[in-house]
């Protein structure tokens, strides 16, 4: 892996902490060192609520018996826990979504096979246990809750992940149309066009202490798929001022950076950059235990920043953003020009081409037409290696500023990551059927294709963004991109995949009555591992894609469920 450059991460700009995050912080650290790490998730503590004032919360805690090493009793402790606080979730209250009905008209023709279609249903349902309202009390008293309040209902992740998450969304909305609930979908995307109003980006996830990151960009994804599903022309063209100002944002100074390239011409791309160099809340106790192998406060910070921006990556964590493998201080994400993050800009420009020509704003359309194309060129020659049929992540590591470097081969990261093939979901790379068979080649020879479904890299390193594990909105672009080629056998091969993975979902929920937020690419049925926190069941965006995939490529009746 080549050595990226530290010189543009280590300054930047940091959004405020509101002082409640900063007193449960505080809060989550007492409870590890009174509790213990067994069964500890620091998010809970995040996550809760207050009863009444935090200075009134913050003077009880204050006043609570300490030993002379400072610490609390586990009584103590769990006593004012149960006297100041609500429970984590208990500010996100359940709904009926609007347009449930337990078999929708025309829901997913093509799945002919008995035992599939009932668990189809059974997954459609799930819809029910995971949408959720922003509670009245979040609205009436917002400085209690790090929980955002929404207008509309959500659908959460589930388990640990109890609010909206950004790039899920994507996913669950590609479901929910499979379910035909239209109004649930463009609700999702209302609340979350009004954290850009407020925010000026779409957050990592609606809680007070993501406002310092988005995550992969896919609103315009959202829009566009639900106008072609809809033809709500209304609502696309709402939509409209909100993607251009998500727009900027990921092409602001911070995203942005400028390569001279190989042709001698300029290409600017983006990258993702946290407004953050502190540990996140939600995992400040870890991130404080990572960040005390560093000896200075400076190198602290540019790991807090690393941290943050990788988990604005979707991908946290992953050896794609490590120098060391083995080292998580060796993060270097703002030291990286993803392919997927560009893949997901060029879309959202082709997207917003697209709405804006169907609403009449022909200028609009017309630039970003454009843009697409400098983005599309810049994706070539930045990161496409002919040789190996792949799209490679670009590492900076030339450069005094982040403004301005010059390409250079040995930057590309040659190591293989499922990412290195998202282009394929892009319209401009797929329509060309040459180039998807040559992918298609490469793809096949990678590696990643394993016994039940893509794995994410090929490196087992023990982070949840690595092998063996296999994540849903990773094994969708790739097989959604396949056959838009129009190539016979690209279309055979991603069927293949989906095939395989409808069956590692229908096995594990048989045998755990859940569904999983990760799977073992090489076991059938088998659920990951890995990471941070303890594997998670749910699983919103997991779901949208068994969905989307049975909508796809149907079910017929003697085609087999089970792993043999
Ligand atoms: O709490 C740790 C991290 O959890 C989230 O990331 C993971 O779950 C998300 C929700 O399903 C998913 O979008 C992401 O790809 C996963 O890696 C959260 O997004 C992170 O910011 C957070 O630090």
């Amino acid at each position: 892996t080549p050595t990226p450059s530290p010189t543009c991460s280590n300054s930047g700009p940091v959004v405020r902490k509101t002082p409640l995050i900063t007193f449960l912080e505080i809060l989550q650290q007492t409870a590890l060192n009174t509790l213990g790490p067994k069964n500890f998730d620091p998010k809970l503590y995040v996550d809760l609520s207050l009863k009444s004032n935090l200075s009134i919360t913050q003077s009880a805690f204050d006043d609570l018996p300490r030993t002379p090493n400072g610490s609390v009793s586990v009584t103590d402790f769990n006593g004012f826990i149960q006297s100041y606080f609500n429970g984590a979730g208990e500010d996100l209250v359940y709904t009926e979504p609007v347009d449930f009905v337990s078999e929708p008209e025309g829901f997913l023709p093509e799945v002919v096979n008995r035992e599939v279609r009932a668990w189809a249903l059974e997954v459609h349902s799930l819809w029910k246990n995971l949408s959720r309202k922003v509670s009245d009390r979040v609205l009436d008293r917002p400085e209690f809750h790090t929980l955002l309040p929404l207008a509309k209902p959500v659908m959460i992740p589930g388990s640990r992940f109890r609010e909206v998450y950004y790039w899920d969304s994507y996913w669950v909305i590609r479901g929910l149309l499979a379910s035909k609930m239209y109004e649930t979908a463009k609700g999702i995307v209302t609340n979350l066009i009004s954290l850009i109003d407020e925010f000026g980006h779409v957050l990592n996830g609606a809680r007070a202490y993501y406002t310092n990151r988005s995550q992969p960009p896919l609103l315009s994804a959202m829009v566009y798929d639900i106008y072609t599903r809809t033809g709500d022309i209304d609502f696309a063209r709402k939509s409209s001022p909100a993607l251009l100002k998500e727009h900027k944002f990921w092409n602001s100074e911070i995203h942005s950076v400028r390569i001279h390239d190989a042709e001698g011409c300029n290409r600017t791309l983006s990258r993702y950059y946290a407004m953050w160099n502190k540990p996140r809340p939600e995992s400040s106790t870890i991130d404080i235990e990572t960040a005390s192998k560093l000896m200075n406060d400076s190198a602290k910070q540019h790991l807090y920043r690393e941290l943050a921006s990788t988990a604005e990556s979707g991908w946290d964590f992953s050896t794609r953003w490590m120098r060391n493998g083995s080292d998580l201080t060796t993060l270097a994400t703002t030291s990286i020009i993803p392919v997927d993050l560009n893949a997901f800009i060029l879309k959202m420009e082709l997207d917003i081409a697209f709405l804006a020509n169907v609403t009449g704003d022909c200028t609009i359309s017309v630039h970003f037409q454009e843009a697409a194309q400098a983005r599309k060129q810049a994706m070539n020659s930045v990161f496409w290696t002919a040789e190996m049929g792949q799209w490679l992540d670009y590492w900076l590591s030339n450069g005094t500023t982040c403004r301005g470097h010059t390409w250079e081969a040995s930057n590309q990261n040659r190591n293989i990551f499922a990412s290195n093939f998202v282009p394929l979901w892009i319209e401009l790379f797929n329509s060309d059927c040459t180039l998807v068979e040559q992918v298609m080649q490469d793809l096949r020879s990678s590696g990643l294709i394993r016994a039940v479904a893509i794995a994410t890299s090929l490196t087992n390193s023990g982070q949840q963004w690595d092998f063996p594990n296999g994540w849903a909105p990773l094994q969708h672009m790739i097989v959604e991109g396949l056959p838009r080629s129009g190539s016979k056998e690209a279309r055979s091969m991603a069927e293949d995949i989906a095939v395989r993975w409808i069956r590692i979902n229908y096995v594990a929920y048989k045998k755990s009555g859940a569904m999983h937020e990760k799977y073992d690419v090489e076991k059938c049925g088998e659920f990951g591992g890995g990471g941070e926190y303890i594997p998670q069941t749910g699983f919103g965006w997991w779901n949208g894609v068994v969905l989307a995939f049975l909508e796809e490529f149907g079910w017929p009746q003697d085609l087999n469920i089970d792993c043999n």
